[in-house]
């Protein structure tokens, strides 16, 4: 599945949230969409899973034109986890996963054997078959993501759209459902706020600010102090960790600016320098 945002621009009482903007996902990647609060990650999420209706512009999934879809189909080929997990009354896990065949289904239809089969692989595959039969309501935030996933995968969604997935979960969780839609390799275009961990995980990633794309690449290309700074206000030191080969980013507070900053720039990136001088 590739999905592609053409030109797509969102107005609410004529302040422009969205402006002119162009993104794609290809089959397979893990895409990051990063920028400060209010910078219109989710308001763009939206007009992509049609909580919201561009004004102007284009959202393609394989080349088909979104809008012109079926609601019952959109949801039969993307899946969205966002950051709040919904208030369900008192659904066991298995019957909120498998609320994810129901775009497949018929007014009524009975769940088939089919059905309960991707459900039952589904939670296998998050790792949550133990509490199928607990109550949703009653799972930790990072239980509660998982089922999500889950629900999006008995669905058999192509297209995963995830809008701060990790919010308010511990650092365990974050790394474990980051790693679990990773592994999955769904195609997937992810809000997130940890710019190290997006760092990590994504293959490419664009930064929005005030409602615009500012800079768009591959990860080790785009997440650059200069960016950083001129986007989110913070200085920052950026190396290749030497155990994950990925950017890690140290963020300076005011108070080092100077000093302990000055020094780690003598290091030219290498932190193994940095702790012989
Ligand atoms: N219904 C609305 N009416 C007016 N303004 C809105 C509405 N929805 C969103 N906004 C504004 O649009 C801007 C973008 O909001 P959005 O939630 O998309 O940002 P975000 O990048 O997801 O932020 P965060 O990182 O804080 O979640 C914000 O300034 C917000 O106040």
């Amino acid at each position: 599945m590739n999905i592609e945002v053409e030109d797509v621009t969102f107005s609410i009482h004529d302040k422009r949230l969205i402006d002119s903007i162009s993104l794609q996902v290809k089959m397979g990647e893990l895409v990051g969409l990063i920028g400060p609060n209010g910078s219109g990650k989710s308001t763009l999420l939206k007009n992509m899973y049609r909580v919201l209706r561009p004004d102007s512009g284009l959202v393609t999934l394989d080349g088909r034109d979104l809008l012109r879809m079926k609601y019952k189909e959109t949801a039969r080929q993307m899946a969205v986890v966002s950051q709040d997990a919904p208030q369900t009354f008192d659904f066991s896990v298995r019957d909120i996963v498998l609320m994810g065949r129901h775009p497949h289904k018929k007014l009524l239809e009975a769940d088939s054997a089919l059905d309960h089969e991707l459900v039952e692989q589904a939670l296998e595959r998050v790792g949550m078959e133990a509490q199928a039969d607990q109550s949703f309501a009653t799972l930790s935030g990072g239980e509660k993501q998982r089922v999500l996933i889950a629900r999006a995968l008995a669905g058999q969604a192509k297209f995963l759209i995830l809008d701060e997935p990790t919010n308010h979960l511990d650092i365990r969780y974050q790394l474990q459902i980051l790693d679990l839609v990773k592994t999955l390799q769904i195609t997937t275009l992810a809000a997130l706020h940890d710019l190290n961990l997006a760092a990590f995980y994504c293959d490419r990633m664009y930064v929005l600010k005030e409602g615009k794309v500012v800079s768009s690449g591959i990860t080790e290309d785009v997440l650059q102090p200069d960016l950083l700074r001129s986007v989110f206000g913070v200085e920052t030191e950026i190396c290749v960790h030497p155990r994950t080969g990925k950017p890690s980013i140290t963020f300076l507070p005011d108070s080092l600016r100077g000093g302990a900053a000055h020094d780690i720039n003598r290091t030219n990136g290498d932190p193994m320098k940095y702790d012989k001088l």
